[in-house]
């Protein structure tokens, strides 16, 4: 029988679940045993300026939150990195449902949501689209999200979201401080990993968050209402915005604490 070539594809994003000769795919499982503590990771450092926040952005995937990038004024450095990168933007990934949702996973525990700060190591490049090639070009800081209290610093942005229902809308968006998204616990892990959306270049040091951050149900439901398509097209509630589990091979996760 002719097996549909299109069974390989996601139905979100019309390309390959994996890609040809990957090694180093996101996201993945993080199994909390097999993960090896490194006593020689820092601690994370991040500095990000407010000011430097211009606007949300429905990019048809997800809404992302962009930063003016062309000087060091929201950066990280420390934690696994050799250079300091800078803060390019932020999104999510959500799940129609509280019973999934986030894209890495923790002893295969799912959640219902997860925020992805993206950074670029302008030590070494001169452009995020140069870094996007390259192994140790991008820096993306994964926090997941849980039911639980609302999330004072996170309404601000979801008071923002009906501007960007549609697909392509976008809205500006100042003064937003993204630390306030971040657990006070400094533990992670880290490992090489891939962007989880197209290109699904293998250019990420990924680095999560041990700890979630806590939301309430009316402001994971606003996420929810967001739409996939264009003003004009039939209505495609934006959820499960996710990629499935990627293969491990022959990578290990490190962990900043015992
Ligand atoms: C072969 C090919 O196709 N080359 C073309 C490369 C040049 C342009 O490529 C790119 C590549 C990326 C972007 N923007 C992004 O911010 N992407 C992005 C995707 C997923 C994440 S996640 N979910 O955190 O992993 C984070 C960031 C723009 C242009
Ligand atoms: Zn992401």
């Amino acid at each position: 029988i002719h097996k549909n070539r299109n069974d390989a594809l996601h139905p979100l994003w019309q390309s390959p679940l994996s890609v040809p000769g990957g090694t180093r795919q996101s996201p993945i499982d993080i199994q909390w045993r097999d993960s090896i503590f490194d006593p020689y990771l820092r601690p994370l450092k991040t500095s990000y300026d407010p000011d430097t926040c211009l606007h949300i952005w429905n990019n048809g995937y997800s809404f992302l939150v962009e930063f003016e990038d062309s000087a060091d004024k929201s950066i990280i450095m420390g934690g696994p990195l050799e250079n300091q990168y800078r803060l390019k933007q932020f999104h999510f990934h959500w799940g129609a449902i509280n019973e999934w949702g986030s894209e890495h996973t923790i002893d295969s525990r799912v959640y219902p949501a997860e925020l992805h700060l993206v950074h670029w190591n302008a030590v070494k490049y001169e452009s995020f689209e140069d870094a996007v090639m390259e192994g140790n070009g991008l820096a993306v800081i994964g926090v997941f999200l849980k039911l639980g209290a609302y999330h004072e610093g996170l309404q601000k942005l979801v008071d923002a979201l009906p501007a960007v229902k549609h697909k392509d809308e976008i809205v500006e968006f100042d003064s937003f401080d993204p630390s306030c998204l971040l657990p006070s616990c400094p533990d992670y892990w880290t490992y090489a990993g891939s962007l989880t959306t197209p290109p699904l270049t293998e250019s990420v040091t990924w680095i999560i968050k041990k700890k979630a951050i806590e939301v309430d149900e009316d402001q994971l439901e606003a996420f929810r209402m967001l739409l996939f398509t264009s003003p004009g097209e039939e209505e495609k509630r934006m959820v499960d915005n996710f990629r499935p589990l990627q293969p491990l091979m022959n990578r290990t996760v490190r962990s900043s604490f015992q």
